[in-house]
C-alpha cells in the first residue's frame, strides 16, 4: 500500500501567478510597473533565492508579497490562502509573514528577549499567554543561540547577533513564510557564509519556508536549492544552482551567474566554430553565442622554439594577466590572430606568467545560443 507522504498533499508555501507591481509617479496618477507579470512557487519547508542585479525589483517583489505594496495584476497565495487577487488585498499582518530586513530593524530601547516577544504580541489569530508568550521567547534566543544575551539591547550586540535576533523575532509567531530582504549584505565576508549557513540550518531545523533575496550569485548557488533568476522584473530563469551554472536560460543569466567566456561563433548545423574551436551545437546553421565556464578552458605551456617555424596547432594564446584567489588561479588569455580574451580557471597556485604562450584545451561541453 502506498502511503501518502503528508507533504504532497500540502499547497504551495507560497505561489505568485502573473503579478504586476510598482510605484506611483510622482503626480502619484499614474503607477510605473516595475515586476512585469512574476510566476513563482515556494514549496513548504523549503527555501527559494531570489536573484538579480541591483534594481530588478527584489525588494519590490518581496514589499508585494508582504502586501506593503498593492499588486497591479495578479495573485498571490500564501499556504493555498488568497492574499491578493486583483480585487481583494489581505492586509500585512494578517498574512503570516516573518520578515528579517538586511539591517535587522530592531527596537533600539528593547531587549533581546523584548524584541523577540513583540512579534508574538502582533500575532492576531492565536493570542498567546504570557507563560507562553515566555516559553516561546525562550525557545527563539536558544535556537539562535542567544540565550545568554537575553537581556542585552541592540547596540550591545555584533552585526551577526542582530539579524539573529530579526531571525528569532520573525520565526517566533511561527510564520507560513519567512522573507529575508538580503539578510547577510551588512556583514563582512567572513561572517556572511558562517552565519548564512547557520540562519539555513535553523530554518531547516523548524521547517520554515522562506524567500531569501540577495543580488550575490555564490549566496544564492550555495543556499537553496532552487534559485529564481529576476532581471528587469521579469523571472530570467527559475531552476536548481547546477541548472543555472551548467544550462543558463541565455547568454546574460550566464554572465550574471559566475564567470563565464561567452564568444561569437556560427553554427553549421552540428557544430559552431568560435575562436575556441568547434564545439558541438544543436542550433541550425547560421549565427550563435558560445558559453563556456573559466573552468572548462585549460591552460599548457607551449615551448616557443626561436629556431622554428612550425606553427602551434590549435588554439592557442598569450596569458595577459592572472589572479590568484588560494584555492585557484584565474588567468587572462588572449587567443593568437584575434582580439579576443577569455578567462582560464585552474586549482592550485600561479603556473603560468604574463607573457607565456599556451596551448587552450577545451573540457566538457560548451552551451551554445542563438545570436
Ligand atoms: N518607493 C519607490 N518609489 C518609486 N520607485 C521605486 C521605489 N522603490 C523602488 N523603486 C524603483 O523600483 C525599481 C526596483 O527597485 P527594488 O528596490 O525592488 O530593486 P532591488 O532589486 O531590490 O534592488 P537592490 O538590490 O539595489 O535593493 C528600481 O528602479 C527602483 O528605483
Amino acid at each position: 500500500m502506498n502511503i501518502p507522504h503528508p507533504r504532497l498533499h500540502q499547497p504551495p508555501a507560497l505561489s505568485v501567478h502573473g503579478l504586476r507591481a510598482g510605484y506611483p509617479t510622482d503626480t502619484g496618477r499614474a503607477v510605473v510597473p516595475v515586476l512585469h507579470g512574476i510566476d513563482l512557487t515556494v514549496e513548504a519547508g523549503t527555501v527559494l533565492a531570489v536573484l538579480g542585479p541591483s534594481g530588478c525589483g527584489k525588494t519590490t517583489l518581496l514589499r508585494a508579497v508582504a502586501g506593503l505594496l498593492p499588486a497591479i495584476e495578479g495573485s498571490i497565495e500564501i499556504a493555498g490562502e488568497v492574499m491578493t487577487d486583483g480585487a481583494h488585498s489581505r492586509p500585512p499582518e494578517r498574512r503570516r509573514i516573518g520578515l528579517v530586513p538586511q539591517d535587522a530593524a530592531l527596537f533600539p530601547h528593547r531587549t533581546v528577549a523584548q524584541n523577540i516577544e513583540f512579534g508574538l504580541r502582533s500575532r492576531r489569530a492565536r493570542p498567546l499567554s504570557v507563560a507562553a508568550r515566555r516559553e516561546r521567547v525562550d525557545a527563539m534566543t536558544a535556537l539562535v543561540g542567544l540565550s545568554d544575551l537575553r537581556h542585552r539591547r541592540p547596540h550591545q550586540l555584533s552585526g551577526g547577533q542582530r539579524q539573529r535576533v530579526a531571525l528569532a523575532r520573525a520565526l517566533a509567531p511561527e510564520p507560513a513564510l519567512v522573507l529575508l530582504d538580503e539578510p547577510f549584505a551588512a556583514l563582512d565576508s567572513a561572517l556572511r557564509a558562517d552565519l548564512r549557513a547557520e540562519v539555513l540550518e535553523i530554518l531547516a531545523s523548524v521547517g520554515a519556508t522562506a524567500l531569501l533575496v540577495t543580488h550575490d550569485q555564490d549566496e544564492a548557488l550555495s543556499s537553496t536549492a532552487r534559485v529564481v533568476v529576476l532581471r528587469d522584473g521579469v523571472v530570467a530563469q527559475d531552476a536548481s544552482p547546477t541548472d543555472l551554472y551548467q544550462r543558463p536560460a541565455d547568454p546574460w543569466v550566464a554572465r550574471f551567474v559566475g564567470e563565464s567566456v561567452v564568444l561569437p561563433g556560427v553554427s553549421n548545423g552540428a557544430t559552431a566554430v568560435c575562436a575556441l574551436g568547434a564545439v558541438p551545437t544543436s542550433l541550425p546553421a547560421g549565427a550563435v553565442t558560445v558559453v563556456l565556464r573559466p573552468e572548462q578552458i585549460g591552460l599548457e605551456p607551449v615551448a616557443v622554439r626561436t629556431d622554428s617555424t612550425d606553427p602551434i596547432v590549435g588554439p592557442h594564446g598569450t596569458v595577459t594577466g592572472s589572479q590568484y584567489f588560494g584555492h585557484d588561479t584565474l588567468y587572462r588569455v588572449r587567443i593568437a590572430g584575434s582580439a579576443v580574451t577569455v578567462l582560464s580557471r585552474a586549482p592550485g597556485p600561479q603556473v603560468h606568467q604574463v607573457g607565456d604562450q599556451v596551448a587552450i584545451r577545451r573540457v566538457g561541453r560548451a552551451v551554445t545560443f542563438p545570436a
